[in-house]
């Protein structure tokens, strides 16, 4: 597609409610495209503009090209910034500095209507879908960039998405811009030079409108991603909550659908497994005996399935409670102010003065202990006792869990189990104690 005009931009920003524009400046070709594009938009309309240049410290040439940026805000009046940041040498150079150029970009974008503006364009993306294609990428990798994206606390918007090097080029040259070449982008070690240099110009060669086409593909897949993610979340709602995924809900979709509702719940939680692990989660944790307690690690995570749930339990916290020498401590509460529990259990607070008066009435406090499974019980509105151990069962209380929950003792007395019973009749334990968790 040809190059867009002010008029379109200034559409563009104004569909984005955008009153303030960041623009990431990196003196090359496309960015300084950008920065005239949006010289000639405040002929049109006035914005708050601002163009910033971050200096990964890997060129030597850098603070030539800070300068060359300056001076060229300095003559449009553009408000201009020059970041430096540190890149981790041992990781892949280019994604960190990606990355790290995101992480310092993002405190300028301070508001919904602030817009951040890329130079990205139609060759850069045709780039994206044949590296995705290397790395054998599924939809998502395969839509490649959108126009626009949520960033910040405002949104990303890259202008030039849809417009082809070529046209990019011959209007910096209408309108005599001068630009940086990084010396790097000649070096075909980098998968993406490769791909730039070699391999595109074969393809646009024999066809010329490849990249449209390829664009138009990429759109197509985008459209699908999107519906995809629609349906996704909706099934997630029915399925999870937090750390739990319930399996008799998950069952009702199918397989393929099921992947999709797993792989958005661990997301939620960083977490992006590879197919090979899901299938073995399937194969023996989810589908494992009836009566088994089957658990799968995963990046400092735990998945343990109970009955028909599945837990996601953090390995380092939830955990530590469980060995019995982090449980075996007795703590005696005088139920005034809140009480912080070991091994990061989190704090119990009385939410309610009655039931502190009638709790501390004998002895003037409470004992807290855990683990006491056999200990009698009978919850205010039941009429049987039973050992604690039997309630946590018609609970349905995982087995790991149980050796965590608060039990409050009064003169020995099993008077309530944090966050499920109380036997103190008329005030259930989950509105008269708080347990706050961590
Ligand atoms: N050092 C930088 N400082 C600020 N923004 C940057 C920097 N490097 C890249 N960008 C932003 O990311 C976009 C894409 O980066 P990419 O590395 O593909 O571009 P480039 O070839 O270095 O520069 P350009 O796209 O401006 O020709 C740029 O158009 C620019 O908006």
């Amino acid at each position: 597609m040809a190059i867009i005009n002010a008029t379109e931009l200034a559409a563009m920003l104004e569909k984005c409610g955008a009153t303030k524009v960041v623009l990431a400046l990196s003196g090359g070709l496309d960015s300084m495209v950008l920065l005239e594009l949006l010289h000639q938009v405040r002929q049109i309309r006035a914005y708050q503009l601002q163009a910033i240049y971050v200096n990964h410290g890997l060129s030597a040439d850098a603070p030539r090209w800070a300068e060359h940026c300056a001076n060229a805000c300095a003559e449009r009046n553009i408000d201009f910034v020059s970041l430096k940041i540190n890149i981790d040498a041992a990781a892949n150079v280019e994604a960190a500095a990606r990355d790290g150029r995101y992480q310092a970009l993002a405190p300028y974008i301070d508001s919904a209507h602030t817009v951040l503006l890329t130079g990205h364009h139609a060759d850069d993306q045709l780039e994206t879908l044949l590296l995705a294609l290397k790395r054998g990428a599924g939809v998502s990798g395969l839509s490649g960039m959108a126009r626009q994206r949520p960033f910040a606390r405002g949104s990303l918007l890259r202008p030039l998405l849809h417009c082809e090097r070529r046209h990019i080029l011959a209007f910096a040259q209408q309108n005599q811009l001068q630009w940086v070449e990084d010396s790097s982008n000649r070096d075909n070690r980098f998968d993406r030079n490769y791909i730039r240099n070699e391999v595109a110009p074969l393809l646009i060669n024999r066809w010329p409108a490849f990249t449209d086409t390829t664009l138009r593909s990429m759109q197509h897949l985008a459209d699908h991603q999107q519906l995809l993610n629609h349906y996704t979340e909706q099934a997630l709602l029915n399925c999870a909550n937090g750390k739990q995924l319930n399996l008799t809900a998950l069952e009702q979709y199918l397989p393929l659908q099921q992947d999709l509702v797993i792989r958005s719940w661990l997301a939620q939680f960083k977490l992006n497994p590879s197919s090979q692990w899901l299938l073995t989660l399937k194969q023996q944790v989810i589908e494992a005996r009836e009566d088994a307690v089957p658990e799968l690690v995963l990046a400092g995570y735990q998945l343990r399935r109970f009955q028909k749930r599945l837990y996601l339990l953090h390995a380092a916290t939830e955990l530590q409670g469980e060995s019995e020498a982090a449980i075996s401590c007795q703590l005696s509460w005088p139920m005034q102010s809140k009480l912080q529990l070991p091994a990061g259990l989190g704090e119990l607070a009385v939410c309610h003065e009655q039931a502190a008066e009638r709790l501390a009435m004998t002895r003037g406090q409470v004992t807290v202990v855990f683990g006491q499974l056999s200990l009698p019980f009978k919850p205010a509105e039941q009429v049987q006792h039973k050992p604690l151990k039997q309630w946590f069962k018609l609970w349905q209380v995982p087995p790991w869990q149980r050796s965590q929950i608060p039990l409050l003792l009064d003169n020995e007395k099993l008077v309530a189990v944090a966050g499920y019973a109380s036997a103190i009749s008329t005030l259930q334990a989950d509105c008269w104690l708080d347990w706050l968790r961590n």
